[in-house]
């Protein structure tokens, strides 16, 4: 890694850091300070700013962008710099013009304009093509910077100094940038703004459609030109956002795509087409911890982004992320090539955020009543205020309860209501329309609480966010910090909480498990997985301990994201109640008979029931991992032996019942499976007993893996009469062995979706 490093930690008078050190240089290294800024106000695009929310009819919307553009020309013909910048984007358009490329036929119709009615503000410079830095004076950088925070993203100022520093380093166009700061922190600026500094269209990779929705819908409220191309839109969408891209001055700024998307051929010859035209401004790559094995959302699109380098080299990437470890970070940078770097990370501590935990088992009443009443204090719902006209059973900003299926979200919500709690379910089973009336309820504060899934939140930007609830583990640390740091995003004080028990931490290993048994078919090098699978079980183990041990929430953050660490000392209920939170670390670990933590070390004694032996029997391990997969196999195969046990036992006694002997063939079967499964009528020439045991085994091992998903601990004996009347029903409505085949293994895919959509799959009961 060459160049510049510049690593900064929080030094906000609010923003106090976990660590110690406040500015740390690595070798080269030189420390930004941004100082000196000077503010040359140029206009203010106030009085030229439709009201956005007002619809106008398509003649007043060109009158008005006639006269925007013209009021433009007039106050950019009073700033002479300003002027003598327009006149070098000419001729740069001039001599651009004579490299049109196979994409770039000129268009035979004008292009449609972006979405979203809001006026181009005279700030945004227009796509004239890409100005070189070293074109604009430093002092008249600065200008526009502010211009631009000012009246496109109406912010009196920087939210810190980090992001002022980040926004400067960015609108240089001298080096990449990679930044690291936590959630809330406003990253999204720091490369929105530069991108609408010079003429040009800023590229930005994120992740997933909902993220992008978002982004581009704020942006275009704002008078932004920003567009996503994505599978979800139409052709004629498509077809104008192509041929804006083709324009001579393309109206888009800021072109969202996924990491998909852009690995197509034709989206790879658009950007070559507009670096040729001299009118691609920066690579942004926004949750550049997809890049990583390290990070705790991997897609392997991403590494195919470095490919853009050929494409259209000595352009600047800005990568961004709020979730990387040193690790992370060094394959982020590492993977996407970054050039002559600047970093810049700071904390990842929010000291408004409070987080703590609270053991499901050990709470006095229902753990559903406790959460209530802290939802209720949450949102002041206790309190008469008088304030702001509240009155009592009023509330006051809104919250999120994370649950693990879609069931859990509507029951969930069904007892808020019930309890004068008004709040809504939100998961992928609901349509698109119900999910976005729910969500912009919420948006509004007309309904405070939302059950979900995790499914949502991603993206969504609300600043009066003041509780987020795991009401179930989740399963990483990195990722809960992300979920919980939707909390407070105004700065004020928010609750970050997670219910936990050890169904939950089951539960979390199972899912655990099964990313890790996908993982292994996955077609990746093996390096590849053996880095992932290391990844995946970091990030659960820290999440186990976060919840298990008594330490400070916000150093666990800090450790594992890097930072140096110290305690928080009244952020978290650890620096708040030491003493009561060791003593319920204990009570837990007393009632679900685990490892003690007085001592500070592990019992010898393995916690069985968890897959691999606990996170205590994987500690044990020279590499501290590899015993976990071995220690699960051996508990598969002992529930495996467990539930053969209980199924020969079974047939045994219904064989014994009929009095036969316990081997089939095709002409005993009829009499003895009769008996075994109780039924006359028996119409299926040529279906053997072996087969109907495979079938019913198959079906046993199907709902159990359902039932896992909903409860730790289920009985073997349920799933075994639930998969015999399953067999039951799919036999007496089958002819010949096919069709009972078929049946079988239509009934067998419904109960796997099932499980894979997270929905419990009911056997109805029979008398
Ligand atoms: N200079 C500023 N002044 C005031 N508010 C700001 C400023 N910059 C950004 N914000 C606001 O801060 C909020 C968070 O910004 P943003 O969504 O970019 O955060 P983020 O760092 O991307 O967080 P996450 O990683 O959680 O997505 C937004 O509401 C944004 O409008």
């Amino acid at each position: 890694m060459d160049g510049e490093i510049v690593i900064i930690d929080s030094d906000d008078e609010d923003q106090k850091p976990c660590s110690s050190t406040t500015i740390k240089k690595e070798s080269p290294a030189t420390v930004n300070t941004a100082n000196g800024w000077g503010f040359l106000k140029r206009m203010s695009s106030k009085d030229i700013l439709a009201k956005p929310e007002k619809k106008e009819t398509p003649a007043k919307t060109a009158k008005k962008t006639t006269d925007t553009k013209s009021e433009k020309k007039s106050i950019d013909t009073k700033s002479k710099s300003t002027s003598n910048i327009i006149r070098e984007d000419k001729v740069v358009k001039k001599r651009k013009f004579a490299q049109i490329s196979e994409f770039d036929e000129v268009p035979t119709t004008s292009p449609a304009p972006a979405a979203g009615n809001v006026p181009t503000p005279a700030a945004i410079a227009p796509n004239t093509g890409v100005v070189s830095a070293e074109a604009i004076a430093p002092v008249e950088l600065k200008s526009r910077i502010k211009d631009v925070l000012n009246t496109v993203f109406k912010h009196k100022d920087f939210k810190s100094k980090h992001q002022k520093q980040a926004v400067a380093a960015v609108a240089e166009r001298k080096r990449d940038i990679f930044v690291s700061f936590p959630t809330g922190a406003g990253k999204s600026l720091v490369y929105q703004l530069p991108s609408l500094l010079y003429g040009g269209v800023s590229i930005v990779v994120s992740p997933l459609i909902a993220l992008i929705t978002d982004q581009v819908a704020a942006c275009q409220k704002k008078g932004i030109g920003c567009e996503s191309l994505n599978s979800k839109l139409t052709t004629a969408e498509r077809q104008r956002i192509f041929e804006d891209l083709r324009s001579p001055q393309p109206k888009i700024k800021l072109l969202y795509l996924t990491p998909e998307g852009l690995a197509t051929d034709y989206l790879q010859k658009m950007i070559k087409s507009l670096h040729e035209r001299n009118l691609l401004a920066y690579i942004i790559v926004d949750e550049a911890h997809c890049v990583t094995h390290w990070g705790h959302d991997f897609r392997p699109d991403y590494l195919k982004l470095k490919s853009l380098r050929k494409l259209a080299p000595s352009i600047p990437w800005v990568a961004l992320t709020a979730t990387a470890n040193a690790k992370a970070q060094e394959d982020i940078i590492n993977q996407l090539e970054l050039k002559k770097v600047n970093i810049f990370k700071s904390s990842t501590f929010r000291s408004n955020l409070f987080y703590d935990i609270i053991m499901k088992d050990l709470v006095q009443g229902s753990a559903e009543d406790h959460m209530l009443r802290f939802i209720r204090r949450c949102l002041r719902m206790d309190v008469e205020k008088k304030e702001k006209g509240k009155k009592a059973g009023e509330w006051i900003g809104s919250g999120i309860v994370y649950c693990r299926t879609r069931d859990e979200c509507a029951q969930m919500a069904h007892s808020f209501n019930a309890a004068g709690m008004p709040a809504l379910e939100y998961h992928a089973g609901l349509s698109t329309k119900i999910r976005d009336e729910v969500q912009e309820k919420w948006m509004k504060n007309t309904v405070p609480v939302i059950a979900a899934t995790i499914a949502f939140g991603m993206g969504i930007d609300k600043p009066d966010v003041r509780f987020v609830i795991h009401w179930t583990c989740p399963s990483s640390l990195s990722a809960y910090y992300q979920e919980s740091g939707r909390a407070g995003r105004d700065g004020k004080r928010s609750y970050c909480r997670v219910y936990y028990n050890k169904g939950d931490r089951n539960f979390c290993n199972f899912l655990v498990t099964r990313e890790l048994n996908m993982l292994k078919g996955k077609k990746i090098s093996d390096e590849a997985k053996a880095e992932q699978t290391q990844a995946i079980k970091a990030g659960f183990e820290a999440m186990l301990n976060f919840c298990e041990e008594p330490m400070c929430r916000h150093s666990a953050f800090g450790k594992y994201f890097g930072d140096t660490v110290v305690p928080c000392e009244k952020h978290c209920d650890t620096c708040l109640h030491p003493e009561e939170v060791r003593k319920t670390v204990d009570n837990y670990q007393a009632l679900t008979s685990s490892r003690p933590f007085s001592n500070g070390k592990p019992k010898e004694k393995d916690d069985d029931e968890m897959y691999g032996g606990g996170k205590w029997g994987a500690l044990k391990n020279e590499d501290g991992y590899s015993g976990y997969e071995d220690a699960s196999d051996r508990i598969e195969r002992e529930e495996r032996e467990k539930i053969r046990n209980i199924v020969g036992a079974e047939f045994a006694k219904r064989r014994k019942a009929a009095g036969k002997p316990a081997t089939s063939s095709s002409s005993d079967d009829k009499d003895r499976v009769t008996l075994v499964l109780r039924d006359g009528d028996w119409k299926v020439p040529g279906l053997t007993l072996e087969k109907r045991e495979m079938m019913l085994n198959a079906f046993r091992e199907a709902l159990e893996a359902n039932a896992s998903v909903f409860t730790a601990f289920s009985s073997a004996n349920e799933h075994v009469s639930a998969a015999a009347q399953l067999e039951k029903e799919t036999f007496l409505v089958s002819k010949t062995p096919t069709t009972y085949n078929q049946k079988c293994a239509m009934k067998l895919h419904e109960i796997k979706k099932a499980t894979k959509d997270m929905v419990k799959f009911e056997v109805a009961a029979k008398s």
